[in-house]
């Protein structure tokens, strides 16, 4: 066995963003610009082009499709599930708001004892009652300035998305692409104008989860959130605000009903304010990237799932044949006190990826997409089958994928397993494979002594200049190349220890953004 340490510099850890949709705020709900508006939208007189374009949309909404996208048919899902767990295209619809309603007066004296309005005085001025014609008095909510309070209609649902932890995969929002939240309640309307009146119902909030590690930005455009932790949220969709309430009252009566409350309908096109508005609609990219701190590559074959499975309690599928893993498979590692708070004691979590092979990059095999899924890992484990027949090879093949893919990928500290040394051939093999694969890459690039403003100039003089004339032998070194057997449990504790120093050294500035 033989174990090459060298220090290692790359970190991460991740951020955190939480985006807000844009408000729908109902601007005439505003008491001070309420009566200018009503006074516009008389005078405006463009009734018939909202109705128009309420029509139009009501109408492209209902030939709009089900869903966001052409999905995959089912079957296509069920067998081929590996191209579509991470990747997923949906539309959101928050809920609209409810309608105000157009309300009379009731019969009687009841505007005639309208009060009059007083600085802040209207609760203290009168309660709202009034005489009717029977002598019975009739009382009104009202506001702080002492005009009666109309209802309003419910505010609409929103969208929010939550990374929940019991979701694996994005696989159902190909089969349901569209989600709608609920609209808000219409005031419930006698058409009478009555204390017993209440707002409508606010559409309850739609919550929609995703798995754990989901980045959400609107199609083809910004990212709006990285649901990186367990309970990380975003609002995706706002729902409309409710339509308020107007009282229509006939000319003669209409100036008592003004010292009653603003919202008095002056003309038939004020009724637009009495409708709710629309809620928001988006259609979102949800793409996947599992949360792991250790991710395990290698070709085909090589033994990742094994070894997942001989130190987690994960069990992925383990076959003698190539591709068994299509999807990344993910287990944690138990913690280990001796590395104290705040330095993964409480156990990392590792990430087992299909197999890579040459030619990856060119679609070959099942492609590299799924390597999106080493972007938030801090540390790899490249694990190589040490008796196949050209086990360096093998392992240049993999590390050459990953700089194709994505040059950062090669920066951050990893350890090498040579797996399967209870294998003859392997065994006779080791010590000279491990020599020649610890010494491809640079030495200087992993110097123990290498300070934090090193690694920074490091790193972004790798990020900012030619990656890709980078060679691998430009970049660091394995960190330590370790002779195991994971079936037989050969090796398991020195590659553990390994695994946990280089994530102990770990720091924070290669941080992955979303
Ligand atoms: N002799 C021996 N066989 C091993 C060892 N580790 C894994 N294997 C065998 O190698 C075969 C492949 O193992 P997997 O763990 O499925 O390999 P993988 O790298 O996950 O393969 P893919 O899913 O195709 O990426 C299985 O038959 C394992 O039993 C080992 O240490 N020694």
């Amino acid at each position: 066995m033989a174990t090459l340490l060298l220090p290692s510099h790359a970190a991460s850890h991740h951020r955190r963003a939480v985006f807000s949709g844009g408000a729908h705020h109902h601007p005439l709900l505003q008491p001070d610009l309420l009566a200018d508006a009503l006074h516009a939208a008389a005078s405006r007189r463009r009734r018939p082009i909202a109705v128009a374009c309420r029509a139009a949309s009501a109408a492209a909404r209902a030939k709009a499709p089900p869903s966001a996208g052409a999905g995959p048919p089912p079957q296509a899902l069920a067998k081929e599930a590996h191209k579509y767990f991470d990747h997923a295209v949906v539309s959101v619809r928050a809920g609209d708001g409810g309608h105000g309603a157009v309300l009379n007066m009731p019969p009687g004296p009841s505007a005639d004892s309208a009060p009059a309005k007083t600085r802040g005085g209207g609760r203290a001025a009168d309660k709202g009652k009034a005489k009717k014609g029977s002598g019975k008095k009739v009382s009104f909510k009202r506001n702080y300035d002492g005009s009666v309070s109309l209802p309003v209609g419910g505010h609409g649902g929103d969208v929010v998305l939550y990374a929940d932890e019991a979701e694996e995969s994005l696989l159902g929002f190909h089969a349901k692409a569209r989600h709608c939240a609920k609209r808000g309640g219409n005031v419930g309307a006698t058409g009478t104008l009555s204390s017993r009146m209440h707002n409508g119902f606010a559409g309850e909030t739609l919550r929609i989860p995703v798995p754990v590690g989901t980045v959400v930005r609107r199609k083809k455009g910004s990212v709006l959130a990285d649901l990186a932790h367990p309970g990380d949220e975003v609002l995706v969709a706002r729902g409309g605000q409710g339509g308020i309430s107007l009282i229509d009252a006939p000319d003669y009566k209409r100036g008592k009903a003004m010292a009653l409350s603003p919202n008095v309908m002056r003309d038939v096109t004020d009724k637009i304010l009495t409708h709710g508005q629309p809620g928001e609609e988006i259609s979102l990219e949800l793409i996947l990237r599992v949360v792991a701190d250790v991710g395990l590559v290698g070709l085909p074959n090589a033994g990742k799932s094994t070894l997942l499975s001989a130190i987690t309690l994960a069990r992925p599928d383990i076959a003698d044949y190539p591709f068994t893993t299509l999807m990344p498979n993910l287990g944690r590692l138990g913690g280990d006190p001796t590395l104290g708070a705040m330095q993964f004691s409480s156990g990392a979590t590792l990430a087992d990826l299909p197999g890579l092979i040459e030619g990856a990059h060119l679609g070959k095999g099942l492609g590299r997409n799924f390597l999106r899924h080493l972007r938030r890992t801090r540390v790899i484990v490249h694990v190589v089958d040490a008796a196949a027949d050209d086990p360096v090879n093998d392992y240049k093949i993999v590390r050459d994928e990953l700089r194709m893919y994505n040059p950062k990928y090669l920066e951050r500290p990893y350890v090498v397993v040579l797996n399967k040394i209870d294998l003859p051939k392997a065994q006779d093999m080791l010590s000279s494979l491990a020599l020649e694969i610890s010494s491809v890459g640079c030495e200087e690039c992993h110097d123990s002594n290498t300070s934090k403003e090193k690694l920074n100039e490091n790193f972004n003089r790798h990020h900012m200049s030619e990656d890709d004339d980078k060679e691998l032998g430009d970049y660091p070194r394995p960190q330590a190349v370790i002779g195991a057997s994971v079936l037989r449990h050969i090796g398991i504790d020195e590659m553990l220890k390994e695994i946990r120093t280089a994530l102990g050294k770990c720091s924070d500035h290669m941080l992955p953004g979303p």
